[in-house]
């Protein structure tokens, strides 16, 4: 659980302190306060990088060289972990954990899985199959410990196989090693995929049960990105020929996808904008209990921008009580104070509030249950 945050020159937020964050934090205010901002500085915190832009560039506040975010966790009340991200103009990037630098971002997202819902959260079903991929692999990554090594593996050989598959003059003993590589890393790969899936999918129904029960019979299909009647080894081989003339390799686990239905159909193509978020909703919850299952001291910290958009408040109340059920942080934003606060469950503890007014975050207490929330003078005085 993210316990601190200090956030540094992100967006219109110059130094904002948050401390003793508890599992349910909401974030009010008005519309470029810069609510958005402060769940991008903790997204930032997991994995170095902005959920709403792609340069390191646009999130840096303006007229400053780079941005900062620290933060530190605490898994199971047990010790804490101190993380720090700090992102330049020119997209250099510089990770700690445990005041010690790591290379890579895996370091950083074992110790703060991150999970975004927002209003482009339905790309998740109607988006590119990339999409897709990802949220699989974000919970592969969790839950498989052998993945990243196999999924490293496989991009160092589906790069060499294609940089190979391009050249004038082939070399046939050159390319047969690499799709060997290949192919091992590909299945090894998609071992991964096929267990976390399988884990998955029951928890994704009842969850889905749960959200949205009117919404007909939902599937989850996953396509392994080969023939299923055949080893990878032997899919390649069958490529190969047009893998050689295009140059480059057609099938494996870069074409992976999942498939989601309702009674048969596309539920791209079916559900309305309100059901196309709750069931991006039933995802990703799902991604929460079983990462929960794996390891009972790990909850992942859910950032959720406008929650009641597309979504009325009756399914907002079902999205807040499985939030609550999952036992998992959140971080939640909305206009008014008690938008998010009066849709949570009534026996759960009132979440936490804050405020944001042009970049300034100021905790104002919790919320009362049953009430409407505190105004910021209440607490004020009671301070
Ligand atoms: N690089 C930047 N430097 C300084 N300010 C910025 C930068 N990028 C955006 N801003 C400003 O930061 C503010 C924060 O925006 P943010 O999206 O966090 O607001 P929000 O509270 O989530 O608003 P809304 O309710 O409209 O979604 C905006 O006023 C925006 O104009």
């Amino acid at each position: 659980m993210l316990t601190r945050v200090d956030i540094y020159n992100i967006r219109n937020l110059e130094a904002v302190r948050l401390h003793d964050l508890g599992r349910v934090c909401v974030l009010f205010g008005e519309n470029g306060s810069g609510k958005t901002s402060v769940l991008e500085a903790i997204h930032m915190l997991s994995l170095a990088r902005s959920f709403r832009a792609s340069s390191a560039r646009s999130v840096i506040r303006h007229g400053e060289s780079h941005c900062t975010v620290y933060g530190e966790v605490s898994h199971g009340g047990g010790a804490v972990r101190a993380l720090g991200v700090q992102r330049e103009r020119s997209g250099m990037a510089m990770l700690k954990v445990a005041g010690r630098p790591v290379r890579n971002v895996s370091g950083l997202v074992a110790e703060l899985p991150v999970l975004v819902i927002n209003a482009d959260s339905f790309q998740l079903l109607v988006g590119a199959p990339a999409a897709r991929r990802r949220f699989l692999d974000w919970g592969v990554f969790h839950v498989e410990h052998e993945f990243f090594a196999a999924w490293q593996r496989f991009q160092r050989c589906i790069k060499q196989r294609n940089t190979l598959l391009r050249r004038d003059k082939l070399q046939t003993e050159e390319l047969d090693a690499w799709t060997h590589d290949l192919a091992l890393a590909g299945e090894r790969l998609t071992m991964c995929r096929h267990r976390y899936f399988e884990q998955l999918v029951p928890v994704f129904h009842e969850v889905a049960e749960k959200l949205v029960p009117e919404c007909g019979s939902l599937a989850l299909r996953f396509r392994q990105g080969w023939d299923a009647t055949l080893s990878y080894a032997e899919a390649l081989k069958a490529s190969t020929a047009s893998d050689r003339d295009q140059g480059y390799t057609h099938v494996g686990p870069q074409r992976a996808e999942i498939i989601v239905t309702v009674d048969g159909h596309s539920a791209a193509d079916t559900l309305s904008r309100g059901q196309q978020k709750l069931v991006v909703c039933a995802l990703k919850l799902a991604q929460g209990y079983v990462l929960k299952q794996q390891d009972r001291s790990m909850t992942c910290a859910y950032l959720i921008d406008d929650l009641p958009s597309e979504l009325d408040a009756g399914h907002t109340r079902r999205v807040c009580a499985q939030l609550e059920a999952l036992g998992a942080q959140v971080f939640i934003t909305c206009i008014a104070e008690d938008a998010i606060a009066g849709m949570w469950p009534a026996a759960a503890a009132p979440p936490q509030l804050f405020h944001v007014e042009q970049g300034q975050v100021t905790s104002v207490g919790r919320a009362n249950p049953g009430a409407p929330a505190p105004s910021i003078a209440d607490s004020e005085n009671d301070a």
